[in-house]
């Protein structure tokens, strides 16, 4: 396995006692100093392989590397945030990071660096039981930091944060990942994720199902439709719906929606050229990247949501 990743997934299970598979064959290679998003809904098996990567569950088949060794070996290097971190309520949050950075092994200034760094330092002698949600949650950041860590793991972060909340995590999780620090942070929401993440891996059910830059994902998620804008339109549906290689066309609000291989794209616009139409506009119709993820992850809910798509007037159907 290479050096040039933080973390190596191969082939990776977790069977439970019990008979849950929540990871089910899992390869996955988060790169060094990228921002990983760990995307899939509520019991994908997201914390189950976090926890196989900071060595507190072990997997029932597959092979993981975690900065070079077997994970366990690293833990030094790793700064994770998988369960909620227990503090002392009545202790300040200083106090509760210096007892955290003496337990660490790393000097009492540490807790004043990381203060700093998740945005404390104002409020870091409250204490902890008059923190908001949020500041529990950006204080259980700032523990996982206090090692300067060469690899952030952080479990849903912004879970049942308000707004507000969100809002604040996600800046602080954008400034966590400039630099060389590698960061891989889950969610089963995509708009948390996209906006701070180099990539993002999506899971459902144990397994990768799609990973690659947000633009990629989106790519790659193509919706197997050709949006076609020709003249006369009745010559077009024709000439479309003789085509071998259309599976359908359908006339919604003036323009043809072709599925088809949008890698068709060329070939039907000279074949409808051919026979004499004009061809005004051609593109792929692309899916947003929440709808893609939806698409990938929840078939009863892209199935809802494909009913609600304009009725088409005319069509071809195969
Ligand atoms: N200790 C355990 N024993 C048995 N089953 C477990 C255990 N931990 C998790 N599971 C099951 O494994 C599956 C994956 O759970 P996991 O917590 O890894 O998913 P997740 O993607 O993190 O979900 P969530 O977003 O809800 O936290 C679920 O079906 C869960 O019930």
């Amino acid at each position: 396995m290479g050096a040039s990743f933080a973390a190596e997934l191969h082939e990776v299970s977790k069977r439970y006692p019990g008979g849950v598979t929540a990871v089910d064959g899992l390869s996955l290679r988060v790169r060094e100093g990228e921002v990983l998003g760990f995307l899939g809904p509520n019991g994908a098996g997201k914390t189950t392989t976090m926890r196989m990567l900071v060595g507190l569950v072990r997997p029932s088949a597959g092979r993981i590397q975690v900065l070079g060794q077997p994970p366990g070996r690293q833990l030094a290097r790793i700064g994770a945030l998988i369960e909620s971190p227990t503090f002392y309520p009545h202790l300040s949050g200083r106090d509760n990071l210096r007892l955290a950075a003496r337990y660490a092994g790393v000097p009492d200034a540490a807790a004043d660096r990381v203060l700093d760094e998740v945005g404390l330092t104002a409020r870091a002698s409250s204490p902890f039981r008059t923190y908001s949600l949020g500041m529990k949650q950006r204080l259980g950041v700032a523990a996982a930091l206090l090692k300067e860590p060469a690899l952030l793991i952080l479990d849903e972060p912004t879970n049942g944060l308000d707004p507000a909340g969100v809002a604040e995590m996600r800046e602080l999780l954008r400034s966590l990942g400039q630099g060389g620090r590698t960061v891989l942070l889950s969610s089963h929401v995509l708009g948390e994720v996209e906006q701070v993440c180099d990539r993002i891996a999506v899971i459902d059910r144990g397994r990768l199902i799609a990973e690659g830059t947000p633009d990629e994902l989106r790519d790659a998620l193509g919706t197997g439709v050709l949006l076609i804008d020709a003249d006369p339109a009745d010559e077009a549906i024709a000439c479309l719906g003789a085509d071998d290689r259309v599976r359908a066309v359908e006339q919604v609000d003036g323009t043809l929606r072709v599925s088809t291989d949008p890698a068709l794209a060329g070939a039907l616009n000279r074949r409808l050229v051919t026979a004499g139409v004009d061809v005004r506009e051609l593109r792929p119709l692309r899916h947003s990247l929440e709808e893609a993820f939806l698409e990938l992850t929840t078939p009863t809910a892209s199935a809802h949501r494909r009913s609600d798509q304009p009725e088409a007037t005319t069509g071809a159907q195969r």
